[in-house]
């Protein structure tokens, strides 16, 4: 499919930094639809979660906004342009850590300013920034190896700000962490929303923590992908919490959970049903 004309796409694109417009991607020579006519804006200063039962896109659609792949239909724009490749205004953090091994905490958090040139006490002062917002300021000349696991998501995330990314996106980043550390991971999330002001997508399968850490949800459904909910989460009325244990207090949480947990069933339902 050809570019479409700007002025036919229903929202303005241009003030939106992701807008996915009518997006459906096939593998095996078009036999098989991953994604099927997604449409779907991701806002300034917000944070959107993706989820759905596994294997209904969510991934597809992430690397597709990093552009690592292209839609076979549609179009995916940054403010306005469309995304043919990867580039640094998009920063992704992945399950796998994404830290470099041989580069000590502060080296991976000043990486991307040493390939584009930034002078050194400047990025210096830049990484530390970042190291302090992570909460691994006093971890500065430790290597990946040596730290947690949480910690290691920690330098990947501080690594990825480096960049002075517009959107962070985020694939599963906790997947791999234990409850605890998780937990302290999705606080970190939120409290870096608050103090960076990006546009954060993040890929998860987790229901409470999309409630916990978004702003809004979109919901996928499976084979193929389509978009069977897109939720502003509005019982949070436009607030963030710090701590988690004061949003599943907060009046509306638990009719939320329990709405994203029947559209989970649901959807696995048909899945068995189907098999
Ligand atoms: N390169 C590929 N070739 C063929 N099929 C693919 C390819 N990449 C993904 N798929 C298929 O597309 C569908 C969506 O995959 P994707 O990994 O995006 O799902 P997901 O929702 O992220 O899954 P999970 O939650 O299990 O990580 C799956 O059926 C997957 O097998």
């Amino acid at each position: 499919m050809t570019d479409t004309d700007e002025t036919q796409t229903a929202v303005d694109a241009s003030k939106l930094p992701i807008y996915v417009d009518c997006v459906t991607k096939q593998y095996l020579g078009g036999a098989f639809t991953a994604i099927d006519n997604v449409t779907c804006a991701m806002e300034e200063n917000q944070i959107t979660a993706i989820i759905g039962p596994s294997g209904c896109g969510k991934t597809t659609l992430l690397r597709q906004i990093a552009g690592l792949e292209y839609p076979s239909y549609g179009r995916i724009l940054r403010d306005g342009e469309v995304i043919h490749g990867p580039g640094p205004d998009r920063g992704m953090v992945f399950q796998t850590y994404t830290a470099f091994p041989w580069l000590t905490t502060l080296q991976n958090a000043e990486y991307a300013m040493k390939i584009n040139g930034v002078p050194a006490a400047e990025r210096r002062e830049r990484a530390m920034e970042h190291l302090r917002l992570v909460h691994l300021d006093g971890f500065k000349d430790y290597y990946p190896n040596s730290l947690s696991g949480g910690m290691r998501q920690r330098v990947a995330i501080a690594r990825a700000l480096g960049q002075d990314p517009r959107v962070l996106l985020m694939d599963e980043p906790f997947g791999a962490l234990d409850a605890q550390v998780r937990w302290e991971m999705e606080e970190l999330t939120v409290e870096i929303e608050e103090r960076t002001r990006k546009t954060i997508i993040l890929v998860t399968h987790d229901i409470q923590q999309a409630i916990y850490v978004a702003d809004r949800i979109i919901f996928l459904t499976r084979n193929p992908g389509r978009i069977k909910a897109d939720m502003k989460l509005e019982f949070k009325e436009g607030r963030r919490f710090l701590k988690k244990e004061e949003l599943i207090t907060h009046p509306g949480y638990a009719e939320t959970e329990a709405q994203l947990y029947g559209m989970m069933r649901e959807e696995i339902e048909k899945i068995r049903g189907g098999e």
